[in-house]
């Protein structure tokens, strides 16, 4: 292991944030009601606490599978007031990657598909859910919504996530896939 090689499982699951530095966290199983799960690392975009260019999401485990409440603000604008659509797919993607502390592995998105169905406005108050919808192998298939204070669904997305080992995060040889 070199100076610059990822370290794993630096974190214990609970009421604090992962230690104030970059690693690849294991992600042991987190009981439902627990305080804010850790983020990913220090500065991944979607929750690194320590990322201003980032979403510092916060998100909880709950008996279908994680929560957060989230606003978007001027950093993230697309057409005037509202939030870009790529900004609503980083933190949706990186929402669906809390869903690792539900099953305990590492895995990674093979395949994100979201539904814009109304704008997600800037500056207001909203609440994102994702759950496992099912599970076949190493395929983890998840869903996840945006909804708004009045309880209507603005976002929808589907996932496929992929479990990987840690050699995956380890290696820079990677060759794309042609479907
Ligand atoms: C430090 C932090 C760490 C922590 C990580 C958590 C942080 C979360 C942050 C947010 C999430 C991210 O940004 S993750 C970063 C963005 N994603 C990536 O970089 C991943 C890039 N892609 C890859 O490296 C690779 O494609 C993998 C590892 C995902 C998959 O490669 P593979 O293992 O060779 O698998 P592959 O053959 O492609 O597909 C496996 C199976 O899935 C099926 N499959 C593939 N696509 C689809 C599809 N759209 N719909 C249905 N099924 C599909 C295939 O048919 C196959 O089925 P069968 O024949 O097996 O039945």
């Amino acid at each position: 292991m070199t100076e610059d090689t990822p370290r794993t499982g630096t974190h214990e699951p609970g009421s604090e944030p992962c230690e104030a530095e970059d690693s690849i966290p294991t992600f042991p199983v987190v009981a439902s009601g627990s305080a804010d799960l850790p983020p990913h690392h220090d500065h991944c975009l979607g929750c690194g606490p320590a990322n201003p260019h980032g979403h510092q999401l916060r998100v909880r485990r709950d008996a279908h599978g994680v929560h957060a409440h989230h606003r978007f603000d001027s950093r993230h604008v697309g057409a005037p007031t509202i939030a870009h659509g790529g900004a609503v797919a980083t933190v949706l993607d990186d929402l669906f990657g809390f869903l690792l502390y539900t099953v305990g592995e590492l895995a990674v998105t093979r395949h994100l598909a979201i539904d814009y169905l109304a704008p997600v406005l800037l500056d207001t108050p909203y609440t994102l859910r994702a759950h496992i919808h099912a599970r076949d192998g190493r395929k983890l298939h998840l869903r996840a919504t945006i909804e708004n204070d009045h309880a209507h669904v603005v976002t929808t997305a589907t996932a496929l996530f992929l479990i990987v080992d840690i050699d995956h995060f380890l290696t820079t040889t990677h060759q794309p896939h042609h479907r």
